[in-house]
Formats: C-alpha cells, sequence, structure tokens
C-alpha cells in the first residue's frame, strides 16, 4: 500500500510532525511518500492517507481544508487519518482543556468531506512572532507559554497505532 502523509502549515511546527510520522511509518517497512498540500495534484497512486493542518481561528489552515474538499471523491473508501496542529498544552488548566474541547470544532468543519478513520489534535511550536505583539500580550496575560510542545514519543505512538491497522489491511487483502 502507498501512503502518502501531507500537511499544511504556516509555520513549518505541522510539517515536523508530518515528517514524524512518514519516518515513522518508513521504518515499520510501509512505502510512504511525505508532500505540502500545494505539492500534490493527483492522489490516485495512494492508497492511504494521513493529512494534517496547523489550526488558525479554530480551523484548519485554507490550504488544507480545500485539499480535502479537492480530494473528496478521491478519498472516498480509503483510510484516511487526520490530524490537527494548535497549542493546548502551551496553555494551563482550566484554558488547556478548554482549548482541547475546541477539537470537536475543528474536527466537525471537516466531516462533509472525508470520514477519517481518527483525528488527532497535537500541540505545535508556538511564537509570539507568529502571534504579533498584541496576540502575544494576550496568550501571556491568559498564561500562555511559547516553545516547541509537540510531544514525539505521543506522536509515535500515534504513527505506531497507523502502522498496525495497515499491516491489517494488508494482511487481510494477501
Ligand atoms: C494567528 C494564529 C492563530 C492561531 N489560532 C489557533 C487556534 O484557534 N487554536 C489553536 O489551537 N491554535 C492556534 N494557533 C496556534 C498554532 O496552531 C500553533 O502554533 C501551531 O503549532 C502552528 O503550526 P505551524 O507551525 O505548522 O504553522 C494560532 C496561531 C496563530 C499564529
Amino acid at each position: 500500500m502507498k501512503v502518502l502523509v501531507v500537511y499544511a502549515t504556516a509555520e513549518g511546527s505541522t510539517a515536523g510532525i508530518a515528517d514524524w510520522i512518514a519516518g515513522a511509518l518508513l521504518a515499520r517497512g510501509h512505502d510512504v511518500v511525505v508532500r505540502s498540500v500545494d505539492e500534490v495534484r493527483d492522489v490516485s497512486g495512494y492508497d492511504a492517507f494521513v493529512i494534517g493542518s496547523a489550526v488558525h481561528d479554530q480551523a484548519w489552515l485554507p490550504a488544507g481544508r480545500e485539499f480535502l474538499t479537492r480530494q473528496r471523491r478521491a478519498l472516498r473508501g480509503k483510510p484516511v487519518w487526520l490530524f490537527s496542529v494548535g497549542l493546548p498544552g502551551a496553555l494551563r488548566d482550566p484554558l488547556r482543556r478548554v482549548a482541547a474541547w475546541g477539537e470537536a470544532d475543528v474536527l466537525v468543519a471537516l466531516l462533509n468531506d472525508v470520514d477519517p478513520v481518527e483525528h488527532r489534535l497535537f500541540t505545535g511550536v508556538v511564537t509570539a512572532e507568529a502571534f504579533g505583539w498584541f496576540g502575544a500580550l494576550v496568550f501571556r496575560l491568559l498564561g500562555g507559554r511559547f516553545g516547541d510542545f509537540r510531544d514525539w514519543a505521543e506522536i509515535e505512538r500515534w504513527s505506531a497505532s497507523i502502522s498496525d491497522v495497515l499491516a491489517g489491511i494488508e494482511a487481510a487483502r494477501r
């Protein structure tokens, strides 16, 4: 099975997560290609998909949403995993929990186009520069922290679970 890992990023941390997932699948013997959504026109050669986007204003980046809409017919009937990259891990409770609840809203907006096996929300890299001075000030006042919050162990575990499902599908086809 040929797997496409594809991502939409503004600042690069989603690309890093996509690269990690692709590497983890490759290490488990899968045939994997990793690309930005802007680089992919035709997905007909792929059998499974891991698709991720950074979250801005509680929604996927337009390039990520457009990819799903553009490819919805090609994705139908194929296993698709979705991941979103936001900032819950950069906040403290109770705001962290409120931000994590937003996962449902982010996901619901995607379900018109795709019926995923699973969706995960990861925390990415949060920088003051990306927010601008006012946004950064508000974020700090809310108790937010800047930094790289990507949890590689969690991402590795998720990649391993994807690999197990792919292996099961491959075994059933033999
Ligand atoms: C303008 C802006 C808006 C954002 N809005 C949200 C949001 O609504 N929810 C969230 O969880 N994270 C939000 N974030 C945080 C980013 O999703 C997070 O920093 C992520 O790691 C960015 O991924 P990227 O480096 O691939 O662009 C926002 C970041 C920026 C710069």
